[in-house]
């Protein structure tokens, strides 16, 4: 029989849920449970990063960015040019465009950070960052990025880059977490994007003129670096 999408707290409790691979389904998990080790993992992150002294600037991007490309050095780029600016990175800690903002950050001498999200398939974390955990929930882990950054890069990528960048356009716009930098990496890329939130999203009065000053859209490493906040030069 076919597991029902949806189901009531009371039918999840005491049932086994179904797996399929290395992470079990996290979110159908019963409340108590969900709720414990949303809590538990909170504090894990928290830990982690609260000592971290250096200002970190979050980097997303996609997992299946190809070593060796063009778009991969532009991020190991990106993560250079950050530390040599004093900020630490932070990415999601897998493959990818991950993989090169951690390397750039790494082999600069900087502070790279990654935090990994378990999922149903095998996951390898990369080698380049040195502070770094598994998060079961993403939902988490999305606090630890917006909460420990001081601005925020996206690098061109899929589903994972453009939830992330939303949300955090989203908290910026609410005011919910303070104005920071966030930077489009890639004017070919992002331009269709772009247009359309123009075009489409402005034009039918779902944002406001000044939303589109949320965020900047740019084509190099240089041009990051110069838009990051100027705290972390001495
Ligand atoms: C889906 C694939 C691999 C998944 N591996 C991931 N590892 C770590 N972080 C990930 C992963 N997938 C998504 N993320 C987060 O979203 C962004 C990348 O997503 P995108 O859809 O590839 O743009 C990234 O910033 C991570 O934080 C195999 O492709």
């Amino acid at each position: 029989m076919t597991e029902p999408i949806c189901s009531s707290g009371s039918e999840e409790r005491g049932r086994a849920l179904p797996t399929s691979g290395a992470a079990e389904p996290a979110l159908v998990e019963s409340s108590s449970t969900l709720g414990h080790r949303a809590q538990a993992e909170f504090a894990e992150g928290f830990q982690l990063l609260d000592p971290v002294d250096v200002p970190l600037v979050a980097v997303m991007g996609s997992a299946r960015t190809k070593v060796g490309t063009k778009e991969y050095q532009r991020g190991v780029e990106v993560g250079a040019a950050l530390v040599a600016q004093r900020f630490g990175v932070m990415t999601g800690g897998g493959g990818g465009a991950m993989a090169a903002a951690n390397e750039g950050a790494h082999k600069a001498g900087g502070v790279s950070v990654g935090l990994n999200i378990k999922l149903p398939f095998e996951q390898r974390p990369n080698r380049w960052h040195r502070i770094a955990r598994l998060f079961r929930y993403f939902f988490v882990r999305k606090v630890m990025f917006v909460k420990y950054s001081c601005a925020f890069v996206v690098l061109p990528g899929g589903f994972g880059s453009l939830d992330e960048l939303f949300e955090m356009l989203v908290l910026i716009q609410t005011r919910k977490v303070p104005g920071r930098p966030v930077v489009l990496v890639g004017t070919e890329f992002w331009g269709g994007l772009i247009t359309w939130i123009k075009e489409t999203l402005l034009a039918e009065g779902m944002i406001s003129e000044e939303d589109l000053d949320l965020f900047h859209v740019v084509d190099t490493a240089e041009q990051v670096a110069a838009l990051m906040p100027k705290h972390a030069v001495s």
